[in-house]
């Protein structure tokens, strides 16, 4: 094991936690976008929901006191009627075709802006006066589904009819029927009130725009024959709507407030694609018409796509600064650890260099004196190096200097130091080390370490050290003393011969082993 590598994956490690805690933030930034924009189109469909739920209980009221109104005054001409005790079919028919009926139905008419016409009809289909001219021109209704209707059904209630075309301006119309009885309960005839469907698609109109394309906006009769709508359909009116998601939506609406969102195409219009829509159909109090209001999803959303948009874009922009905030740091923080690897360790062997080698043992020196324990130092000294480098170049030196350094760590454990101090100087720590006899042996350890012959590529190489050794506290109280004494053990060492070891002011410990190696 190197120092280097130490070194390296500490930094990999903490660069992997940066880069991790990094990834976790993008997530929950991601989580959160995901979430908010969850919430927020929640409570948009919530909100749009009850607008349109609004929006149809208003248009079913407006429906409601429009027919309203159209009944009063049909209830009123019928009250005429009633007044002047008709009997038979021919007194109904005389007073009915009377001029002073034709102002009545004139003033009818003309006081109520909903209507657009008023009728006597008798019991034939014959047009017998009504509110356009006087008198009456040849008109024939026999065919129409309120004559046959009410000729039929003895029925005090108004019939209200499927929109059709009025015979003289062309627009669709429908009508309000009572039917006109004899002494007898006989049928008589009918009186007419007609409204425009104009009445409720000029107000569509407008609502309409507001809500936007694609949106529509409608008007049937209870049996879902339809009356008008927004956008106008012209093949559309008259057509019963077969569609069940009235019916669900009708449904609904007993129990909230009605709005359905659906998938289903069976609300899309020929050529137009099928998307998503929000629905909402309510019954008109008292009187049997629904209205109803389509809009797409798209248009629903619109706010939510808007917002949601904004919030993605904001969130995107979130993640970008993020990493690139943590490529800064990643870079400036591997910057650091690279410039702080170079200050404390030696650029060829990758050992600690002097300074953290002090650094370590004024540590060192500090907790033995606390725990008043021993230490032992190696200061250790390659022999004859410059006539390696003269002999085989300076590279193989180098190649000299790294091996023995891979070497000495091999002697060791991981809590003891070993650093390069010097051009072929090294110097070991050994904290735990508490005896001589063990320094000695850890010296011994490497001493026979380094001079196995180093492979040169092809040539073998055989160097040797003299080592110094040096004991806290009986050589040295502080660190200098420490290297002091090991440096003049070292070099007593040296003196020897080489390829020795020195314990400081004992004698050469070197001589025993050198006759065993
Ligand atoms: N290749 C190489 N040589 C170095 C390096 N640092 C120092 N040296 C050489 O190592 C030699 C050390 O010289 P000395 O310690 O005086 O002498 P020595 O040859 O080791 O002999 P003794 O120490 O007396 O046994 C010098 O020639 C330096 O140039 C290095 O990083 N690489």
């Amino acid at each position: 094991m190197t120092i280097s590598f130490e070194a390296d994956s500490n930094v990999r490690r903490n660069s992997r936690l940066i880069l991790g805690a990094s990834i976790v933030l993008a997530i929950i930034f991601v989580i959160n976008a995901v979430i908010s924009g969850y919430l927020l189109r929640r409570n948009t469909m919530e909100d749009r929901a009850d607008q349109l739920a609004t929006l149809t209980l208003i248009l079913a009221e407006h429906t409601s006191q429009i027919i309203f109104s159209a009944n009063t005054v049909l209830k009123s001409i019928d009250d005429v009627v009633v007044v002047a005790k008709i009997d038979n079919e021919k007194s109904y028919r005389e007073f009915a075709s009377n001029k002073k009926q034709f102002e009545l139905l004139e003033e009818k008419t003309k006081s109520n802006p909903i209507l657009d016409v008023t009728t006597f009809v008798g019991d034939d289909g014959k047009v017998l006066n009504f509110s356009r001219s006087y008198p009456a021109p040849e008109i024939n209704l026999a065919d129409r589904d309120y004559f046959i209707y009410l000729k039929d059904h003895n029925s005090p209630d108004t019939f209200y009819s499927v929109p059709v075309r009025n015979k003289g301006n062309g627009k669709w119309m429908f009508y309000l029927a009572r039917r006109v009885n004899g002494k007898h309960n006989e049928f008589l005839g009918l009186i007419l009130v007609g409204v425009s469907v104009e009445v409720f698609s000029t107000l569509y109109e407008r609502i309409g725009e507001n809500l936007g394309n694609g949106s529509s906006i409608t008007l049937y009769r209870g049996d879902k024959t339809l009356l008008t709508r927004w956008p106008f359909a012209d093949d559309l009116i008259g057509k019963v709507n077969t569609n069940t998601l009235i019916e669900q939506s009708l449904a609904e609406g007993e129990n909230s407030n009605g709005v359905i969102f659906t998938d289903s195409t069976g609300f899309t219009r020929q050529n137009t694609a099928p998307v998503p829509r929000v629905i909402s159909y309510r019954r008109v109090t008292d009187f049997p018409f629904i209205v109803g209001a389509v809009v797409p999803e798209t248009l629903y959303l619109s706010k939510w796509y808007k917002n949601g948009s904004g919030g993605l874009v904001a969130s995107a922009l979130s993640i970008l600064v993020l990493f690139i905030g943590t490529y800064f740091l990643l870079t400036t923080y591997r910057r650091n650890a690279e410039n702080e690897y170079h200050a404390h360790h030696d650029v060829l062997t990758k050992l600690p260099n002097r300074t953290l080698f002090s650094d370590r043992l004024s540590n060192a020196i500090a907790a033995c004196k606390r725990n008043q324990e021993a230490l032992a130092i190696l200061f250790i000294d390659l022999d004859n190096l410059k006539t390696i480098n003269d002999i085989h170049g300076h590279t193989a030196g180098d190649l000299v200097l790294t091996e023995v350094s891979a070497r000495m760590r091999q002697c060791l454990r991981d809590s003891d130091t070993v650093a390069r101090i010097g051009g072929d100087e090294f110097v070991v720590l050994l904290p735990g080390v508490g005896t001589e006899e063990t320094a000695v042996m850890l010296a011994e350890k490497i001493r026979t370490a380094l001079i196995l012959p180093i492979d040169l590529g092809g040539s073998a190489i055989t160097t040797s050290a003299s080592i110094g050794v040096a004991l806290y506290p009986a050589h040295g109280l502080n660190d200098a003393d420490l290297m002091n004494s090991a440096d003049v053990a070292m070099y007593e060492a040296k003196s020897s011969g080489r390829n020795a070891i020195k314990v400081y002011g004992k004698d050469l410990v070197a001589n025993i082993f050198r006759d065993i190696s």
